[in-house]
């Protein structure tokens, strides 16, 4: 039964980092559940507004819808209490409908919606499909902007008039003109989060352009520093983030554009890298190599962001 209404649920989330945790995998690539259930409470030990259980860096788009809401329910019970859980809904609407009904059984507050599979659309089709899944469930539903699903303005401003449980943009893409588009004819109807990779890399121009959060997937390994990093932002600290950029951020994208889909790797990189291992990432993503882990080891601990208990 979820605690938050949505419109709660958005206030909530818009004034906090929000966080992507990953799915802890064991020696087979099968769910480990006792490796989730301890990141899980790790993470909700910390100031963070809310959890998005496997979405893109828990690599949701592994699992099968069954696995998907076992997640999400191991993810209720851990965090539930002290965070709101959210889940994500994807493939064809009456996939993405399942998907939003299991989640709200399994607890979670809201939803993040990916972009229909595979095919081309336009606006019509668009707000058909996000309609279809506002009106199965009572939970906020947060879209993605992202690859085939770019919501105009007009699109975001009907969703919005029709679904009061349309609570949120996420973006993806970067494309300026667009966000501003969005957010103008928008505005505090909904909030905005940012969600390109790496989202501190954009976090405060994004801000400008409305986007009051983001989701941190380095959160996951170095929650402290994410966290100040946030608080940076929202105080529109230049020096502080360019600081912060120089020492961590930016050599770290230099590791995370070795391999492609190293984005989400690199994450399960950092926690075998302070001693919280997760295991692997299921194909197609590759674990970092050796090399490349020694690599971001050194400059966490180089970067001095070691989370506090951690070993290194
Ligand atoms: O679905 C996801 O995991 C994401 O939104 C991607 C990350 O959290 C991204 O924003 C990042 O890498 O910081």
């Amino acid at each position: 039964m979820a605690q938050y209404t949505p419109a709660e649920l958005a206030n909530k989330l818009k004034d906090g980092l929000l966080s992507f945790p990953v799915t802890a995998f064991d020696a087979n690539l099968e769910i480990d559940e006792a490796a989730y259930r301890k990141h899980l409470a790790w993470q909700s030990s910390f100031d963070v507004a809310g959890l998005f259980a496997a979405g893109g860096t828990g690599e949701g788009f592994t699992l099968t819808p069954q696995e998907a809401s076992k997640v999400v329910r191991m993810a209720v019970e851990e965090a539930g209490s002290s965070v709101p859980v959210l889940a994500s809904a994807g493939g064809s609407t009456k996939q993405a409908i399942q998907n939003a009904q299991d989640a709200e059984a399994a607890g979670a507050e809201g939803l993040l919606l990916l972009p229909p599979y595979l095919t081309e659309c336009d606006q019509e089709g668009l707000y058909q499909h996000v309609s279809a899944i506002c009106s199965s469930t009572k939970t906020g539903v947060i879209v993605y902007n992202r690859a085939n699903a770019v919501y105009s303005a007009d699109t975001v401003a009907r969703l919005a008039d029709n679904h009061e449980n349309f609570i949120g943009f996420k973006d993806a893409l970067g494309d300026i003109e667009q966000i501003t588009k969005v957010y103008a004819k928008n505005g505090d109807r909904l909030f905005y989060l940012g969600g390109l990779p790496t989202a501190e890399t954009f976090a405060l121009p994004l801000l400008q352009l409305g986007m009051s959060t983001y989701s941190s997937a380095m959160y996951n390994f170095v929650p402290e520093f994410a966290l100040d990093f946030y608080k940076d932002v929202r105080a529109q600290d230049r020096v502080a983030i360019n600081e912060k950029l120089n020492r961590f951020v930016l050599p770290y994208l230099e590791i995370r554009d070795r391999v492609k889909g190293y984005g989400v790797s690199i994450v399960k990189g950092g926690l075998k890298a302070i001693g919280r291992d997760a295991g692997s990432v299921r194909p197609p993503l590759q674990d970092l190599t050796e090399a490349d882990l020694a690599d971001l080891s050194a400059l966490i601990q180089k970067a001095g962001i070691v989370p506090a208990g951690a070993t290194l």
